[in-house]
This record gives structure tokens, sequence and C-alpha cells, in this order.
């Protein structure tokens, strides 16, 4: 079944030199030197909120040379303005949020950002505690990278409830003063103040930012309050926002396309990741990563960014893949395929995909620029139904574990590189077991076998049919006595209930593959069969690759048997799915390396 798609959710990346709409469509924006009433109701901080605006165009147009720009990507190149003032030009802006309480501490941080990669920091003043203006004075004249100075009238770190607007006023006020590259008002105080530090700013920008709680499932509600924001006068306008599913992220890319005026856009939450990676693709002039090994839902770590990313080369025509999991922080794929694009010069992005339901995802970010998919756990079954087109391989194992969508008709095409992948390791390892007992025979290795599987997930369904069709005999054990019977009848196997698979040993020379998360992080202690009962197979493999070395794959060391790791498993899928995605590049060396360095 393929997904409904009649229309592209996301907008296609294009290069044009028709002048676009202005953000959102309601309301229409009224000619310059008109003066319109519009009520806008909008959700801020988790309540409905009207304003009436009355947009004065004529005063809040600042730079007429912005609306004469017919790029779709136009806050990129008012981007590359700001950029340019600050000796950066044309380079995209990394940030990162500095939260301490003290002057020494947000000095410290400071350095780490400029050590990480960052172009300039937020410091989020409101943090500080006691508030001192001196100590914020000297925190300024003192700081080593370019900064937005920002204070938040309701943030949670704000200590200064009641008084919040007073030292808020003292803050900007001050940093105007400084001319400190960037100052951050609330919406909520920026049609009192920012007159006023128009007036008096000197180079400073001004950037006027929303924070909302409940998110926005459509790119009208995202636009209106753009509107309203970019009603202030505003520089750049910012809106922070919690997205409950990666689908949510879609309206932010139509706002960084479609803005006519630089927009900052952060998808706060596990979810919102791609808000910053994907964000450049999208015309973003900054993004937002996190510093050291704090991790933020969210943020990319500074490192990731310089090192794993380098979104700096990111750009319109980027294209993009990703593993599609739940969860995905473990996934070590954006650590091999982005270097291995680079190395093959391929512009491509590969980024973790937070999806919990694989057929809406796929739906919404049904342009061609989403050009594939690794499909990790747990959708690797369900991902059959939303492919236009499956190969026969995947398609009688029932598990896809690649996606990708054709150029020519934009259809998607599932695949499977798990089966080969572990089989081919499988049988390369026994193969080099036998070279070395002398024993050398042209059948597979593994024909004749009994292959115990565990697990009867994807993975797991991947096995069994490779294991089948190389001759084996599989058993299989599954915590869901039902699934293993399922697939055992599918391969003319046998299920039993896990409970019996620690003592199992019918007979010797078996061959144990676990497709089970038994041992996976964080549970690292857990083992599917004790070390004692390992002596009576040949080989063990575990497709378990984080951590590196499991708990399984020790002991049956320590027993003398062979193992094939899910590390080998996993060089051998993605180097099956690189060749799809780039149809037919696979640097195997390079990608081997990478991996043996990185992991
Ligand atoms: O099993 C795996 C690993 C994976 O899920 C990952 O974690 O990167 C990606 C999948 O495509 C592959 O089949």
């Amino acid at each position: 079944m393929s997904p409904s798609r009649p229309l592209p959710s996301l907008p296609e990346t294009t290069h044009t030199t028709t002048p676009l709409p202005t953000l959102a469509s309601p309301p229409p924006l009224p000619p310059p030197t008109a003066t319109t009433n519009i009520t806008i109701i909008y959700n801020h901080f988790g309540c409905d909120i009207q304003i009436l605006i009355v947009l004065q165009w004529a005063k809040n147009i600042k730079n007429p040379k912005r609306n004469s720009n017919p790029s779709s990507h136009f806050s990129y190149h008012i981007s590359s303005h700001i950029s340019g003032k600050m000796g950066f030009r044309n380079k995209l802006l990394v940030c990162t949020t500095i939260v301490s309480e003290t002057r020494d501490e947000m000095v410290k941080s400071m350095e780490k950002a400029k050590e990480e990669g960052a172009d300039l920091v937020e410091l989020c003043i409101d943090s500080m505690s006691p508030f001192h203006l001196s100590e914020v004075e000297h925190l300024l004249k003192q700081r080593t990278l370019p900064a937005i100075v920002s204070f938040r009238l309701n943030s949670q770190k704000n200590s200064y409830k009641g008084d919040s607007k007073n030292k808020c006023l003292q803050v900007l006020r001050l940093a105007i003063e400084l001319d400190v590259e960037f100052v951050e008002i609330d919406f909520e105080l920026a049609f009192d103040v920012i007159d006023e530090l128009m007036q008096k700013r000197e180079n400073s920008k001004i950037i006027v930012s929303s924070h909302v709680k409940s998110g926005f499932r459509c790119k009208e509600k995202l636009g209106n309050l753009l509107v309203c924001l970019q009603s202030t006068g505003a520089d750049i306008i910012k809106v922070v926002t919690e997205v409950a599913y990666i689908t949510d992220v879609a309206p932010v890319f139509h706002v960084l396309t479609h803005s006519h005026v630089p927009v900052i856009v952060r998808a706060v939450g596990d979810r919102g990741l791609i808000s910053q990676l994907l964000g450049p693709k999208y015309g973003a002039f900054m993004v937002y990563g996190s510093l050291g090994d704090k991790s933020i839902p969210g943020l990319p770590p500074l490192l990731s960014i310089k090192n794993v990313y380098k979104l700096d080369n990111v750009d319109i025509d980027t294209k993009v893949f990703g593993v599609v999991s739940n969860p995905v922080g473990h996934s070590k794929g954006p650590l091999l395929h982005n270097p291995a694009f680079r190395y093959c010069n391929y512009n491509g992005i590969y980024v973790p995909l937070l999806v919990d339901n694989i057929k809406e995802f796929l739906r919404v970010f049904s342009c061609t620029d989403f050009a594939g998919f690794s499909i990790g756990l747990p959708h690797k079954e369900s991902a059959v139904a939303c492919c236009d087109e499956v190969d026969s391989l995947a398609k009688s194992i029932g598990a896809v574990n690649t996606i990708v969508r054709r150029p020519t008709d934009g259809k998607l095409i599932g695949y499977n590189t798990d089966c080969d992948a572990c089989i081919t390791a499988i049988e390369d390892a026994l193969r080099e077991r036998q070279v070395s007992n002398g024993d050398v025979a042209n059948v597979s290795p593994i024909a004749g076998r009994l292959f115990v599987l565990v697990g009867a997930g994807g993975a797991g369904r991947a096995l069994a049919f490779g294991a089948k069709s190389k001759g084996a005999r599989v058993v299989i054990f599954n915590r869901n006595f039902e699934r293993a019977e399922s697939l055992a009848r599918a391969v003319s196997g046998e299920a039993l209930p896990i409970e019996q698979l620690d003592a199992y040993c019918p007979e010797n020379g078996m061959i144990l593959a676990n497709c089970s998360a038994i041992g996976m992080e964080p549970d690292v202690h857990l083992t599917p069969v004790s070390k004692e009962n390992l002596r009576s197979y040949d080989l063990v493999f575990d497709a378990v690759y984080t951590p590196r070395n499991t708990r399984l794959l020790q002991e049956a060391v320590e027993v003398g048997v062979t193992v094939v790791s899910g590390v080998e498993m996993f060089i051998r899928q993605a180097l099956g799915q690189f060749r799809l995605f780039t149809n037919g590049l696979a640097p195997e060396d390079f990608m081997r390396k990478v991996v043996l360095e990185q992991f």
C-alpha cells in the first residue's frame, strides 16, 4: 500500500526566481504603505491569546532591499549580510545557549563553546543569580565570542519573578549600549521597547522571540505567529516550539523556506532534532547545538555539528537520508554514512529520525529531497506496507530495512540488506574456521546445521529466511511465542518457548544467532544463553552492536567458540544501503576504517 500523497506536504527545495508570497497565507500582507488591523489568535505558553495588531507596514519595513529580493531562500541572503558583518561571510552560524548562575561559569562555558566550534553564544542572563547589573556588564565586556543577550521573562531558571520585567529592560538596554551583536526580546515585551532599542542601537541586531509550549501542527498557525513577530519590526524573529512528533517539524521547514525576515527556529525535544540538522537546507542561517556531553533533547552536540554532520556543507541541493527508528539514539548510522557521503563527494546528509508512526512520517516527508532511509526497530515489518514496491527477498522475509525513493517517479522501493549482511558474515567466519581445519567445501557451511535463532522481529526474520535458503534447520525462540510460531511456519522450522533456550542442546555444532535486544545498552549485563551452555555451539552471532563486545560474545570467546559481531553485520548492511542510496557507490575500505576508528 502506498502512502496517500496527493500533494507533497513539504516544499521541494528548488532554485526559484519567482517571488514567493510572504510567510502565512492568512492574513494576506497589505501593501507597504497601508495601515491594517489584524486580529490573530495564537497559542502562547499553552494559552490562546488574541492580539490586535496595527500593522504599519511602512514603518516596520526597516530594510526595503529585503522585500525586493525574489529568492525563496531569502533568510539565507540576509544571513550572509549579518554573518558577513560579523566576519563570517556566507557561513552558517552555530550557536549554543549558556545557562549559568555566575559570570565565571558563563565565561568558562564560552571558552568551551569556542573550542567546540560555536560561532556565537546565547547568554541567558535570566539564569544569573543573584542579579547584579555590574556583573552582567563585566560579562558582556569580557565576552570572547559574539553573543546573543537574552533575558526570558518566564524561563524556568529565572528567579526574579515579579521584578523580571524591570531587570530584563536594564539588561537589554545595557546590551545595546555595549553594542552586543544580538539582543533578544521576548515577544511579550517587544512592542514596549523595540522602538527605543532600535533608535539607540549601533550595530546590534534585534531578535524578537516566542517560546511556545504546545507546538504547531500546521504551517498556517506557525505562520500566524511569525507574522505577529515580524510585525514588531524585528531584524530577526525566533520561535522555540515543543513538538510531539517528528512530523510536527515540517511546518518549521515551511516557514524557513518562505519567510522574508531571517528566522531562527528550534523544535524542542528528541523529535525536534531535525529542525537543527536540516535547517540549513531550508535556509536557516543559524542553528543551535549543545555544549560538551550535556545532552539536550533536540539539540545536536556542537562537536557533532562540526565533525559528523558538517552542517556548513549542507545546502538547498543536499539529499536527505536517515535512520527511521525508535529508539534511535543508539544508531551509529550517522557516524558512518555522513563521512562516506563526503568521501564520495556526494551531497547528502544522514540524520537520526525518531519516528513513532512510519506511515505518517513517509506521508509528511514525501518530497524527493528525502531520498532514502535505513529502517530500524520497531518499523522493519510495518515498513513493507508503506512501500510502493518491495524487492522479492524483502517481500519473502516480510521486513524492509532500506527504503529508497526512486528519482524518476518518487516511488518508495523497499529492500532488505540485513539478510545478506549477516548470512555472508556467518558463512565467511565458518569458512575461515574450515580452512584452518583444512576442510574446504563448495556448499554453504551453514547447510544442514541447526540454526538457533533468538528473536522473531525484523532482523530475526531476515536471518531465518537467509539460514533456511542456505539449507539450515531453523529453531526460533522468542518472548512472544505466537510470533515465533508464525516465523517458524514461514521457514518450515520449529518454535520453542524462550524458557527452554538456555538448556537447549539437542546436538553439537549448532549456530546461535541473537536477534533480540538482549544485551543491548543499557542492559549490557544480560545475555540470552549462559556461558556454560555456549559450548555446544560452533558459532555465535550477536546482532546487537552497542556495545560492540556484548556479554554473549565475550563469554563465547572465553569458551572457545567462533564469534561474529553485530558490528560486522552493521558494516555489511550499511554497505548494501549505501550502494542503494547512491546508485552503486560503496567505499568499503573507507567505511570499514571509519567503523574501526569510531565505534
Ligand atoms: O539493524 C540495522 C541497524 C539500524 O537500525 C541502525 O541502528 O542504524 C539501521 C538498519 O537499517 C539496520 O538494518
